[in-house]
């Protein structure tokens, strides 16, 4: 025991440990701290060996000026909602290689999926539902990292076996490189009930439902069209996912450079509010988004600009998706000539792209399950994908009354897919038949660090609110005279 700290009040010994009391000299000591100390303030993360998308840096950060946490909003830049602190967030090109060793495991994850889910074993079609049932229907949902990497690791032995049947079916078969080549159908109308045919794409397929189906080339991708029914068996629309490959890729103003382009352009991304908004425990969306031409009025409230203020690169993503949007609407109309569809028949025509929504997704961003099906939009929405691959599921909605042929939950609430299929770097997507959107709904799930996708409706000025809202689709809306020159024919 020390005398600088403690008053023993001249005693030596006999000294009680309970009952010190310290000194007045300790009590008021006051020496200034010599040392360094460190700022409890995170520093803002990223910047070294990062490239600008990881799920780190989507998560927020503690603003360098006043100390608050803050969401992170935008898509490139740090930004304080308490003071206005703004820091750029410039992303960095996301590594050639690391997309393509996210192709690569994602082809080996799509290949396991489509041979578990027995998409081409059309015996096996009612075995699925009864296992699916039993699996209480969340078994093969969503795709953990961990299925990521495991299905990667696909050796020899890890072939589809469902793929090498196919070769003798007839319908596709793999070329001496390994890739696979499809017997592309020239006239639509030669197929009728496409029950049995192998399916090369979807990694789910449910054959009680979507007995409809065929393989198409439009221009230098070939495409597979999935037509969708009611329960009646009548069909409401279809869904043609357009496969592109390398080459498409490559060419110039092609995929690739477009989504070069979105990575360096700031054009306007951001996460805008979805719940409780408002309310300090508003939510965001879990990806960003940019509006372009009419405004999309869907439950979130998401900024527009027009046609006349979009970047090339937008400009020339509407061109592509018209022409899909056309190719595949006319395909779907021969399809269905002289069949009677009922009431719910998608039109055979489509109406012209008014509209364009950009979705930039980071790493774990996602898309969760919803409708297209705001009264204002027209028959056909068309989608764009970049970067990263990502699978879309289609299920039906309680309301369908197909519950009856896909597997549910116990309390009945909760319908399995019907339809999973890949969209990888370039691949186009369009929906037309807007029945689909009141009896379907689909979810959009990134299995990479970086994805954009853009998609095309027409908003019908027709069916919007107000006199107001009609003038700023008609000027936002118009596509500028001078992107004319960007029109695609599927060839270029
Ligand atoms: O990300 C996608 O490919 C689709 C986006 C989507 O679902 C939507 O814009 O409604």
């Amino acid at each position: 025991m020390c005398d600088k700290f403690f008053d023993f009040a001249g005693k030596k010994v006999a000294i009680d440990v309970n009952k010190l009391t310290y000194t007045k000299a300790f009590l008021s000591e006051r020496t200034q701290f010599q040392g360094d100390i460190p700022s409890l303030k995170p520093p803002i993360p990223g910047s070294e060996g990062c490239h600008g998308t990881e799920k780190v840096l989507r998560r927020g950060f503690v603003c360098a000026d006043c100390g608050c946490c803050n969401r992170r909003l935008f898509w490139n830049r740090w930004f304080c909602e308490n003071r206005g602190f703004t820091l750029d967030a410039t992303m960095q090109p996301y590594p050639d290689h690391v997309l393509e060793e996210e192709a690569a495991k994602f082809d080996g994850l799509m290949s396991r999926r489509r041979r578990q889910n027995a998409v081409n074993r059309g015996s096996a079609v009612s075995d699925l539902v009864e296992e699916a049932e039993s699996a209480g229907d969340t078994t093969d949902r969503s795709i953990s990292d961990k299925q990521m990497t495991e299905d990667s690791e696909v050796d020899e032995s890890d072939i589809d076996e469902d793929d090498s049947d196919m070769a003798g079916a007839g319908q596709s078969k793999k070329n001496t490189n390994g890739t696979l080549e499809s017997t592309v159908r020239e006239s639509p109308s030669e197929v009728a009930l496409d029950n049995g045919e192998v399916d090369l794409l979807a990694t789910r397929l449910n054959r009680k439902v979507i007995r409809l189906m065929q393989n198409l080339s439009f221009g230098r991708y070939t495409a597979r069209q999935y037509f969708l029914p009611d329960i009646d068996g009548n069909i409401i629309g279809s869904l043609t996912l357009f496969t592109s490959n390398p080459q498409i890729n490559a060419m110039a103003n092609g995929p690739n450079d477009l989504y070069r382009q979105l990575e360096l352009l700031d054009i306007g991304l951001r996460r805008n509010p979805a719940a409780i908004v408002g309310h300090k425990l508003e939510g965001l969306t879990r990806h960003f988004q940019q509006n372009f031409g009419a405004r999309y009025k869907f439950g979130v409230s998401v900024q527009s600009k027009g046609f006349d203020e979009a970047p090339e690169v937008i400009l020339r993503a509407l061109h592509r998706l018209r022409w899909a949007g056309q190719s595949a609407v006319k395909a779907t109309t021969q399809m269905l000539t002289g069949r009677d569809c009922g009431p719910n028949a998608p039109p055979t025509e489509t109406k012209d792209f008014n509209e364009l929504l950009a979705l930039g997704f980071m790493e774990d961003d996602r898309i969760n399950y919803h409708d297209d099906g705001e009264k204002e939009l027209g028959p056909t929405v068309a989608a764009l994908s970049l970067g990263s691959p990502s699978v879309m599921r289609f299920r039906p909605k309680i309301k369908s009354g197909l519950g009856e042929f896909v597997a549910k939950r116990s309390n009945g609430k909760f319908f399995m897919d019907v339809l999973e299929v890949p969209m990888k770097h370039g691949d186009m997507m369009v929906m037309h038949g807007p029945a689909i959107q009141q009896l379907y709904e689909y979810a959009v799930e990134p299995m990479g660090g970086r994805r954009f996708s853009l998609t095309c409706r027409h908003i019908d000025p027709e069916k919007m609110a107000s006199d107001e809202d009609r003038q700023d689709a008609a000027v936002k809306g118009a596509i500028p005279e001078y992107s004319h020159s960007f029109a695609y024919n599927g060839d270029i």
